[in-house]
């Protein structure tokens, strides 16, 4: 056998252990092995049976006759290694029985030996042997691509899940109602890591449940803690990611490519030692091992690999059979894996780092991009552009530490800031005198009502960087005041800029220049505060459609600090108060729409703000239910601030104290209805019935009481005038002079004054002649 060994080595890298290490049959080998000489026959039968697939071939030589010598031997094949089985019958049997042979001759030959030897070769069954368990290979070879798979359910879920609230603007209408940041993202950190741990416990108690020997023969606190580990690290870089994508759909396509990068590394990398430890060969430069390993997969794949090549054993590349490991015990954890569980690259081991590195790794990992999760959220846009400026970390406003600037306002020093210097828009020639009187109350430096806002101005850039013709100026440069325990009405056609300036009041969109005060705190730096004294009942309904109109009630009373014990009594008197009681508990889901915008409405109003933003909060009620609205709102007023939005002429004429009409952004005409109706309507309209023969004669008495009167309609005696607004005082002389002569020269008689609407449509035609 020496003789053979030495022979063949140049040729297949065989070398004979002259020492055996086999001495005890049910020793399992700790390495792989050339040739080895064992004991007897006997020896290789129980060895075989013991230790299934872990041997090719075996030779067993015997003399027949001691003088001339008969030496004999038989060539034993493991007909139970089936995957090379055509190649051990074939090629391999001629090549070991020729190596033999030559071996034999070669000692015949040499006339020290003096050996005189036939030979003689006989066949021989290997013992059956049952196969080993392929599903333990399987787990070897493909285990960490299967397990990884498990985890990147829950990572593309998040992602969707994140995305998909950032998309339908739910997260930002929670953080209008003062929801903070970092609760948002704990509170999604704590509900995954209870589903990272269910998933990980799950994988290792079905791995238990099928016997697969990385799950048997390793500890299961290791098992539990890598696949724990794994997922709560692909939790971080799932949220990380959800910072750099705004639409749902692109999330799940993000996910799923990075899905495939970490199958290809998985199956590729990791299911084979040879290249699974490549990185520790020196063949790669080191540092890269460090920088893969930012990638929570990467990390993975390699404890898997340590943890599988040390239980469910290494592949003989030589015999293309598993040894079995030693196992993983907690231990282990501390130490690289043995190097004879390790491929040799030429002559040395890698240097692999002890297992517990990958533990680290995935730590640093979750740190690395909890980091990242947190710069980008802050620095990078949000859906209304809102984002602090990349140096945020050091400013004392962001964490919390006020600025003397910040706690309270100067009034004087925010009335010099915005007014003196800044561009004011023109005033045109024909500015409506209501519109100047409002621009001098706001820009006066001695008053300051609840809410008061000047030189207001939002530009949408089309480009990032430089402005360009495609610019829109949704509002210029707005110049308002709104009392407390008022309601001020915002009407104007879509485009007009009302969303935009309600977005700009409550923070949801930067102003381009100009601010407001609410309540002495600007809306520029100290939204923070703001948010606590505010309610907003967005233009489009911001709901969990899984949560019932009481846990709506519920989430935002908690984000709004409202004592548990005010709860119930809250909930019921809202949700009567807008007919929706008796849906308390029914999905959001299911609403209609008008039943959504009145839940929005009642929403706004929790946590007692002392100003509250209603944009468009009517849109699809039928006229009882905005009935009942409309008597929700009147009573909210007391105290407070309302900005109403609306479409809706008639919720204006009711519930608006004063009525500010909005076209193309500017400011065109506000006072209160009655007033408006006045000078902007076409007036009173007055019809007079009588008898066809007196006609001329009312018609000269009209023009002498009221000399403005406009006869629009004659016929048949029917008079119809319009009076304009400059002749109301001549309007009670002349009704009282209808009265007297009423079954006399008067048949009989009406009057009617202009709507709202005409006044709007009136306006919004005189604005569309001017120029901007
Ligand atoms: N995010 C945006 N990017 C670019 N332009 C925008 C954006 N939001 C609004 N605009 C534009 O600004 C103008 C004012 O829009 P805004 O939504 O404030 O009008 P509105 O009066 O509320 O209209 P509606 O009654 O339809 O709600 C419109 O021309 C609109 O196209």
């Amino acid at each position: 056998m020496q003789t053979f060994a030495a022979l063949n080595q140049p040729r297949v890298g065989y070398t004979l252990n002259i020492e055996s290490p086999f001495t005890d049959v049910s020793a399992a080998p700790s390495r792989v092995y050339d040739i080895v000489p064992v004991p007897n026959d006997d020896f290789i039968y129980d060895y075989t049976l013991q230790h299934p697939n872990t041997t090719t071939w075996g030779i067993s030589f015997s003399q027949t006759s001691a003088s001339p010598i008969n030496i004999q031997y038989q060539v034993w094949f493991n007909a139970t290694n089936t995957a090379n089985s055509s190649d051990i019958f074939g090629r391999d049997a001629l090549a070991i029985v020729r190596g033999i042979d030559e071996a034999i001759i070669t000692v015949l030959n040499d006339p020290t030996a003096m050996v005189k030897a036939n030979i003689g070769i006989a066949l021989k069954d290997w013992p059956l042997i049952p196969p080993g368990r392929l599903s333990d290979s399987v787990v070897q070879q493909l285990g960490s691509v299967f397990f990884f798979c498990s985890e990147m359910i829950i990572f593309i879920n998040v992602l969707n899940q994140i995305v998909t609230e950032k998309e339908l603007k739910l997260r930002h209408g929670m953080e209008v109602m003062g929801l903070r940041p970092a609760v948002y993202w704990l509170s999604h950190l704590l509900s995954n890591t209870v589903l990272v741990l269910i998933n990980a416990l799950v994988t290792c108690l079905c791995g238990l449940a099928f016997g697969f020997k990385i799950f048997r023969n390793a500890n299961f606190g290791v098992l539990l803690i890598m696949f724990f580990l794994f997922g709560e690290a692909m939790v971080m870089f799932a949220f990380f990611i959800t910072t750099l994508v705004r639409r749902a759909r692109v999330a799940v396509l993000a996910g799923i490519f990075l899905f495939i990068i970490g199958l290809l590394i998985e199956s590729f990398v990791f299911s084979s030692s040879y290249i699974g430890y490549i990185w520790w060969s020196g063949i790669i430069p080191s540092g890269v091992s460090y920088v893969l390993g930012l990638l929570p997969f990467f990390n993975f794949g390699h404890m898997f690999l340590d943890i599988s090549s040390m239980t469910t054993g290494q592949l003989d590349r030589l015999t293309n059979t598993y040894i079995p490991g030693p196992g993983f015990p907690w231990s282990a954890l501390y130490s690289a894996p043995p190097s004879d569980t390790l491929p040799f690259y030429g002559d040395n081991p890698p240097a692999v780092p002890p297992v517990i590195q990958a533990w680290y790794l995935l730590i640093m990992d979750c740190f690395v991009y909890g980091l990242l999760l947190w710069y980008c959220d802050n620095v990078i846009p949000n859906e209304y552009g809102m984002a602090f400026p990349p140096w945020f970390f050091l400013t004392p406003d962001y964490w919390g530490f006020e600025t003397s600037s910040a706690k309270s306002t100067n009034r004087n020093e925010w009335q010099t800031h915005n007014t003196s210097g800044k561009v004011m828009i023109p005033i045109e020639g024909d500015e409506d005198s209501d519109v100047l009187v409002e621009r001098d109350r706001a820009l006066d430096s001695s008053y300051f009502p609840a809410l008061k806002i000047v030189n207001l101005r939002k530009v949408y850039r089309n480009s990032a960087l430089f402005a360009s013709k495609l610019d829109k100026i949704a509002v210029r440069n707005s110049c308002l005041t709104v009392e407390q325990g008022t309601l001020l009405a915002l009407l104007g056609q879509n485009g007009a800029g009302k969303s935009t300036t309600i977005s700009m009041l409550s923070g949801l969109t930067p102003s381009t220049s100009g601010d407001a005060l609410i309540y002495d705190m600007s809306v520029r730096n100290q939204m923070q505060r703001i948010r606590k004294i505010m309610g907003i009942c967005p233009q489009h309904d911001i709901l969990f459609d899984d949560l019932t109109a009481r846990e709506h009630i519920e989430l935002y009373a908690g984000l709004k600090g409202v004592p548990k014990s005010q709860l119930k009594a809250l909930i019921d008197e809202r949700l009567y108060a807008v007919r929706l009681h008796t849906v308390a508990d029914v999905r959001a889901g299911t609403y209609s729409g008008g039943m959504k915008r009145r839940l929005s409405l009642v929403i706004s109003t929790i946590g007692d703000p002392k100003i509250i933003f209603l944009d468009e909060p009517t849109t699809g009620m039928d006229p009882v239910n905005r009935r009942h609205v409309w008597s929700f709102i009147e009573k909210l007023k007391r105290n407070r601030v309302i900005i109403l939005t609306t479409h809706s002429m008639e919720d204006a004429d009711v519930l608006g104290d004063r009525i500010a009409v909005m076209c193309k952004g500017r400011l065109r005409a506000i006072n209160n209805s009655i007033a408006l109706k006045s000078k902007f309507g076409t007036g009173y309209r007055i019809s007079v019935v009588t008898h066809q023969a007196q006609a001329d004669q009312v018609k000269s008495i009209v023009q002498r009481m009221v000399p403005g009167a406009h006869l629009d309609d004659d016929s048949a005696g029917a008079l119809i005038y319009r009076f304009p607004a400059t002749s109301m005082g001549a309007i009670p002389g002349f009704v009282k002079w209808l009265e007297q002569n009423k079954n006399g020269l008067v048949k009989s008689w009406g009057i009617s004054q202009s709507t709202l609407e005409e006044v709007f449509l009136k306006l919004i035609r005189e604005s569309s002649h001017k120029k901007q």
